[in-house]
């Protein structure tokens, strides 16, 4: 263990029992044989033509299409690396879940419920419980679905070392037991193992979360300054790093959401300004992005799985300046996931949604939090812009600028605790003037929906890591760009490269995931047209 910050690596007496009962996803070794791949010993090498259209418009009116090809070259990094996750809020609900989580997967638990007996797995993680079409099989000419985990070498989330701050200072099996999400069972099967967690001290400014959250601060670094709190963070990511061999570190956000930051030139609105600003102690400078700060300082892609603006101007010049990924924001997890894909639906159905009205109350600290007025207006920031892409992208539907009315409530309600009860109503214009009404109802434990994304957010990152691109106008391979907008399944508002398409369409954003791994073994983007059952 490693003090300060134990992490979930195990002593060796439990990672001999644990070995003895792991639990992993099949995996699929899969060899493509095609002379656009390459395979040796350290990467896979991959050949592919990026088919797209140039449209033109002309002065009458009518469109010009062109259809382009680019050449693209994909280096994938064969070898994994001994992977850490550093959990910003690591004694929430979400922090607390998914490392109980990773801990029961790895020792392959099982627990009794009413329902009977409950084992270990990984469900909600597109990773490691979805699969693909490869293909089609050669002999019986039926389709081939293999673990989307199989596609490219990837991290095993059994083998993520977990750790982390927070401003409580609960240890995990506290953290495990006051959240309420995992069954009595199963939670005590792992107390001994999560009692050696302890999150690390972190930084609390008030100001940012609510006021009701001002109890649980008793875990806090010994240090006034801004830049000595940057300074800190900065220590702790290396020493976790080196305490436990790890090869790489990602930084995640999982604490509380926070006020929006105003966005001030000179304080915050380029690299520069932001670090010079931190050295001075100015206010404007959230927690959030202070760990980003120090995680890109620090070469760890920071991940931001809450709505507020962690990521101003300053922080992501630079990510873009360090070469460091970032991602965000804010988890999609229950309603707003069904949202981006309920309003894809009507809308790619010729159906003109008029109003969508979104109402959730849950009783976790998360809630409470969001109670407060800034932490909700976070929210309703990332909650309500969902639906823009689909909508802009329909001009029969919507008139320029026009959208559907657009509601948001989120009610705390202690008694619920973390399972979350979501109402909504989507009213649609359909044929001759026709309404239809489609209510929904939805009963989830948030932290079983957001601790598997959280899981994807890791791996998925960690991935791109090790996976470099060239074009012909290229002398070298280069790395995607620092704002990882390929993590935007899992986020409600993505962020993208200044000047690039927000796409928010569930359906979209999993193809794009899909299709680039594609790319990286040689593979057509998986087009649905499926000729060889239509044409024969
Ligand atoms: N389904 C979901 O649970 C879901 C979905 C989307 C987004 N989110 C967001 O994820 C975040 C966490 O959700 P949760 O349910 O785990 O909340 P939580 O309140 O249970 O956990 C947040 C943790 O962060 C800690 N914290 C607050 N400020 C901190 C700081 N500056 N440094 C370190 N720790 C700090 C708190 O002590 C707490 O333990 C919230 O912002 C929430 O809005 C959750
Ligand atoms: O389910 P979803 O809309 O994706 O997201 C959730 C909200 O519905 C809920 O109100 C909030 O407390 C959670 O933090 C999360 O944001």
């Amino acid at each position: 263990m490693v003090s300060g910050t134990a992490s979930t690596q195990q002593p060796a007496a439990a990672a001999a029992a644990a070995a003895a009962a792991p639990t992993r996803a099949a995996h699929v070794t899969i060899q493509v044989n095609s002379p656009n791949v390459q395979y040796t010993p350290e990467h896979i090498l991959s050949n592919y033509v990026y088919r797209d259209a140039q449209v033109s418009t002309n002065a009458d009116g009518s469109l010009t299409v062109v259809p382009t090809e680019k050449n693209y070259q994909f280096k994938v990094d064969r070898k994994l690396p001994k992977l850490g996750l550093m959990l910003v809020g690591w004694g929430g609900n979400n922090g607390s879940t998914v490392t109980a989580s990773i801990l029961a997967n790895r020792k392959g638990l099982s627990w009794r419920t009413k329902e009977g007996v409950q084992h270990s797995n990984y469900f909600g993680s597109v990773i490691q419980a979805s699969t693909i079409k490869l293909g089609t099989d050669a002999v019986t000419g039926k389709d081939v679905y293999i673990p989307f985990s199989s596609v490219l070498p990837m991290v095993h989330p059994n083998d993520i070392v977990v750790g982390g701050w927070d401003i409580s200072s609960a240890n995990l099996a506290e953290a495990m037991e006051r959240a309420k999400v995992l069954d009595y069972d199963l939670q005590r099967q792992l107390v001994d193992a999560m009692k050696e967690l302890k999150p690390l001290p972190s930084i609390y400014y008030p100001d940012y979360i609510a006021g009701n959250q001002k109890d649980r601060a008793d875990n806090l670094i010994a240090a006034d300054t801004k830049i000595e709190h940057l300074e800190q963070i900065r220590r702790d990511i290396r020493n976790f790093k080196a305490d436990n061999g790890l090869d790489r570190v990602i930084v995640l956000w999982t604490a509380n959401t926070e006020r929006y930051s105003d966005i001030l030139p000179g304080v915050n609105d380029t690299a520069d300004n932001l670090l010079k600003s931190i050295k001075l102690g100015h206010d404007e400078i959230a927690p959030s992005t202070i760990f980003a700060v120090a995680s890109i300082l620090e070469g760890s892609p920071f991940v931001n799985g809450s709505p507020q603006n962690t990521f101003v101007p300053g922080a992501v010049e630079l990510a873009e300046r360090e070469k460091v990924f970032i991602g965000g924001d804010d988890f999609k997890s229950g309603q707003t996931k069904l949202k981006s894909v309920l309003v894809d639906f009507l809308v790619n159905a010729g159906i003109k949604p008029l109003a969508i009205t979104s109402y959730n109350h849950l009783g976790n600290n998360d809630g409470m939090n969001l109670s407060a007025p800034q932490q909700f207006r976070s929210k309703e920031i990332s909650k309500s812009n969902v639906v823009d892409d689909m909508v802009e992208a329909n001009r029969i539907l919507y008139k320029d600028g026009e959208k559907p009315d657009h509601i948001v409530v989120i009610k705390y309600c202690p008694s619920v605790g973390d399972s979350k009860r979501a109402l909504d109503e989507y009213v649609s214009e359909i044929f001759m003037g026709g309404r239809s009404t489609i209510s929904i109802y939805n009963v989830c434990e948030d932290s079983l929906l957001a601790s598997p994304l959280i899981l994807d957010l890791t791996l998925l990152t960690e991935l791109f890591t090790r996976i470099q691109y060239k074009t012909d106008d290229k002398d070298a391979f280069a790395p995607f760009h620092p704002v990882l907008s390929v993590l935007s399944y899992m986020l409600k508002a993505p962020i993208v490269p200044n000047g690039t398409p927000v796409v928010n369409a569930l359906s979209k954003q999993r193809s794009a995931i899909e299709n680039i791994l594609r790319a990286c073994i040689g593979l057509a983007p998986q087009s649905d047209m499926t000729l060889e059952h239509r044409c024969f």
